[in-house]
């Protein structure tokens, strides 16, 4: 597209942006609470709001308190949530085999939610992770992070997190093959409705640090995530991964972080078309609340200015932990 323009004066591009009526009028995009999914983290307790040190206004949640807050949620017009265990130490295994316990605490809080807010959309994480002795997202032999032994475990994660009434599974592990192999196992169980929300293109990246600190993992990784997450200075690769994901059945697709890959979104976007969500991921949260939090930054216009964004990039939603705040305002 190349706008047409008069030579100046007859242009005069500020006509546009003269009063709040005339802005409001030719806005580009918007932002609404239905553009969000809420991450909350879920911990063992009842009655527990425990603040998360590095995330200023976010807690760990007992099973009882993150009910409330889906409540709360869907009274805002927040569509969906996302939920992420804070795993107690006794439960983090070599074989991982809390992941796909019927009764672990995402299980339960899925359950919880679904029972008391039906209509709220929720999300589960797919990964061992939280489950993982050793902080990776797969299991560890002689070294190296096994893919296929790994999507084998996956795919039981994921068929518990559907039976317990997950709407959409998140696979977050960056393992070959596991949207085909957990497309086919949804499928072959009668999960016909189920989505999955694909983190296709997801960096290895220093931004997931309070993340780690909020479910409980920092201590526990060894290593880094280099030989499955992406290098931040990759494009072609996210849009191979993006296509191979879309074909193995994934619904929708996402990248992470998301304001420093904005470009990678916009990408994608345009080259699939898909539901395309971004991530704006714990370290995203935490320098922008934070430099709030000391009076460096004004926290609901940076907020909101965060946000837009990634509808200007050409995202269909994001993941952020300001959802209720933004939600919020965005009300009135
Ligand atoms: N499978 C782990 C997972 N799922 C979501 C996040 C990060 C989210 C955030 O930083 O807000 C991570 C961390 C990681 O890959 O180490």
């Amino acid at each position: 597209m190349l706008p047409t323009q008069a030579p100046f004066p007859a242009t005069r591009l500020r006509r546009l942006r003269k009063s709040a009526a005339i802005r409001a009028l030719t806005a580009e995009t918007s932002l609404s609470p239905a553009d969000f999914i809420w991450p909350v983290f879920v911990r063992e307790g009842e009655g527990v709001v425990e603040p998360v040190g590095s995330m200023p206004g976010v807690n760990r949640l007992s099973v009882d308190k993150v009910v409330e807050a889906a409540r709360e949620a869907h009274a805002l017009g927040i569509p969906a949530i996302c939920l992420f265990p804070y795993t107690p130490e006794a439960l983090k295994t070599e074989d991982c085999a809390e992941a796909w316990n019927p009764e672990n605490l995402s299980n339960r809080a899925t359950r919880a939610i679904k029972d008391a807010v039906p209509e709220m959309a929720v999300m589960t994480d797919v990964a061992l992770d939280p489950y993982n002795a050793s902080g990776h997202d797969g299991f560890e032999r002689d070294g190296e992070i096994v893919n296929d032994e790994t999507v084998e475990a996956l795919v039981k994660q994921a068929l518990s997190q559907a039976r317990a009434g997950a709407d959409m599974i998140g696979p977050s592990d960056m393992m070959d093959g596991r949207i085909g192999a957990m497309r086919a196992a949804l499928e072959a169980e009668g999960f016909r409705n189920t989505l999955l929300l694909s983190y296709s293109a997801k960096y290895a990246s220093a931004f997931y640090g309070p993340f780690r600190d909020a479910v409980g993992a920092s201590g526990a990784l060894k290593g880094d995530k280099s030989s499955y997450q992406m290098m931040a200075g990759n494009s072609d690769e996210a849009m191979r991964l993006i296509e191979r994901d879309l074909s193995e059945g994934a619904d929708m697709v996402m990248v992470k972080p998301g304001m420093p890959y904005l470009d990678i979104c916009r990408r994608a976007k345009e080259m699939f078309g898909a539901p395309t969500f971004a991530y704006q991921v714990s370290g995203e949260y935490a320098m922008l609340a934070g430099a709030a939090e000391r009076g460096w930054l004004d926290h609901d216009r940076v907020m909101l200015e965060s946000l837009i964004a990634f509808k200007r990039a050409g995202c269909d939603g994001v993941l952020t932990y300001f959802a209720p705040a933004a939600a919020r305002l965005l009300n009135g």
